[in-house]
């Protein structure tokens, strides 16, 4: 069993000058039993190492971006020899353009796009341009998709908020959250009603095509096809927010692995290499709302900055090497196998949701196919989990909401090594 010693020593201090400790509330281990949170050192590869020297095997991958796992030596070549050569401008560069063109020919539905600093600041802009757009003011959201921190989607979202049982946040005006419907996901019967009573007050209908932020959960057959046909009759615009799912699971966005086009996108996460980014586009005349050339305001001091462009670029390059994604499938499915096997032999009460690279284990019986579902697995059965793991060297995320990771550093013999973990675990603590 690890010691957590320094982890634990360093929590006062880190209380005393970074709020609650941590500078995002998901990374705080509230729901998992209140403990410190295990400081890190250095990632390598698959690994971590924290400051008391423990080395974790990682699935966290910082929440999804870190697709190549930590420290790729191309991508610290490429931040590095963009450091040398100036890490902001605030003027045009060719590297931006250079990404862009790479960006829309792998996601073919941005026939414009804009680069910005996180996945907030994309969805956040996207429903801007559809309420310019449309000139209608409502969006209609789906509950537990999570979709950043901006005022407008922190109406029932999922992932950190509702982790932390602030899925509404305080501070959010009334009449801001009056202009957000929630329905849930996978419920066409719902969607159509809502679609049916607020008409033509409605802006932009948006979604994370694949969820991953109460798990990994897919559309069922025809959602999204239905969602896009009924949005577009009633002149409303459809936006897939696809910051965790474009590029995990295949080289382009959900979109193009479920071959559905939304009008505008919202990315991050992956396209960044693990620097800060977001990336918002979609339809021309859409995006021609944007200023310079459209009414739309938006902006950014470091939005395209060259570190992320350089980056983002050999990201894409790593991922767009043959077979990337089909081994990731592979590593995923052993994983997955491995977990369902050691579930069944200990009788444990509990399914999993996986897409290639990319799951989930919920302890519940059921398998989850909407947020309420997975609300209600066991938040106290996966504490027992997450505590067993990160005490014997791996290290997901202190959430029942979120998913594993696999990146393209993690082999066989890591998958190996992390089901002798988790058997250890259910032998052992549960
Ligand atoms: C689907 C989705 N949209 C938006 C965001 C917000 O991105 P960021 O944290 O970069 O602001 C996240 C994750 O945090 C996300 O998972
Ligand atoms: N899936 C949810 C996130 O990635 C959130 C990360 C954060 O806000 O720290």
């Amino acid at each position: 069993m690890y010691s957590h010693k320094k982890s634990e020593a360093l929590r006062a201090e880190a209380e005393n000058v970074i709020l609650g400790g941590v500078n995002s509330p998901s990374r705080s281990y509230k729901a998992v039993g209140d403990r410190a949170p295990v400081v890190m050192d250095r990632g390598e590869g698959a690994y971590f190492y924290d400051v008391d020297g423990n080395r974790y095997i990682d699935y966290l991958g910082a929440y999804g971006p870190i697709i190549t796992g930590h420290a790729h030596p191309r991508i610290h070549e490429a931040i590095a020899e963009q450091s040398s050569k100036g890490i902001l401008y605030g003027a045009p560069t060719t590297l931006e353009i250079d990404f862009g063109k790479k960006i829309k020919e792998a996601i073919p539905s941005l026939e414009r796009v804009r680069f910005v600093n996180s996945g907030t600041e994309a969805v956040m802009t996207t429903i801007r341009i559809a309420r310019a757009y449309t000139g209608r003011n409502k969006i209609l959201k789906f509950e537990g998709c999570y979709h950043g921190h901006s005022d407008l989607v922190l109406v029932a979202a999922g992932s950190g908020p509702a982790q932390l049982g602030t899925p509404d946040s305080a501070g959010v005006p009334k009449g801001v959250a009056e202009d957000v419907i929630t329905v849930p996901f996978n419920n066409l019967d719902d969607f159509k009603t809502a679609i049916s009573h607020f008409k033509d007050e409605i802006a932009a209908v948006l979604v994370e095509p694949i969820v991953g932020n109460f798990g990994i959960v897919e559309p069922e057959d025809g959602f999204l096809e239905a969602i896009n046909e009924i949005s577009h009759d009633n002149g409303s615009l459809v936006i897939y927010d696809e910051v965790i799912t474009a590029f995990r699971f295949m080289f382009g966005g959900a979109q193009n692995l479920l071959d559905v086009e939304p009008d505008l996108t919202a990315l991050g996460k992956i396209i960044g290499g693990g620097t800060p980014i977001g990336a918002y586009g979609g339809r021309k005349d859409i995006m021609e709302s944007v200023a310079p050339l459209g009414p739309a305001y938006q902006a950014g001091t470091m939005a395209g900055n060259p570190l992320s462009m350089a980056a983002g670029l050999a990201c894409l390059e790593i991922l767009e090497q043959p077979g990337v994604y089909e081994t990731l499938d592979n590593l995923g499915e052993k994983l997955e196998d491995g977990l369902v096997d050691l579930i069944d032999k200990y009788d444990i009460t509990a399914t999993i949701n996986r897409l290639k690279g990319a799951l989930t284990i919920y302890f519940t019986e059921e398998s989850v196919t909407d947020y309420t579902m997975a609300e209600a697995s066991d938040g106290e059965e996966f504490a027992k989990f997450f505590n067993g793991l990160i005490n014997r060297g791996i290290n997901i995320a202190p959430s029942k909401y979120e998913a594993w990771f696999l990146t393209t550093e993690h082999t066989e013999a890591d998958i190996e090594e992390t089901l002798a973990i988790v058997e250890d675990v259910f032998k052992n603590d549960f």
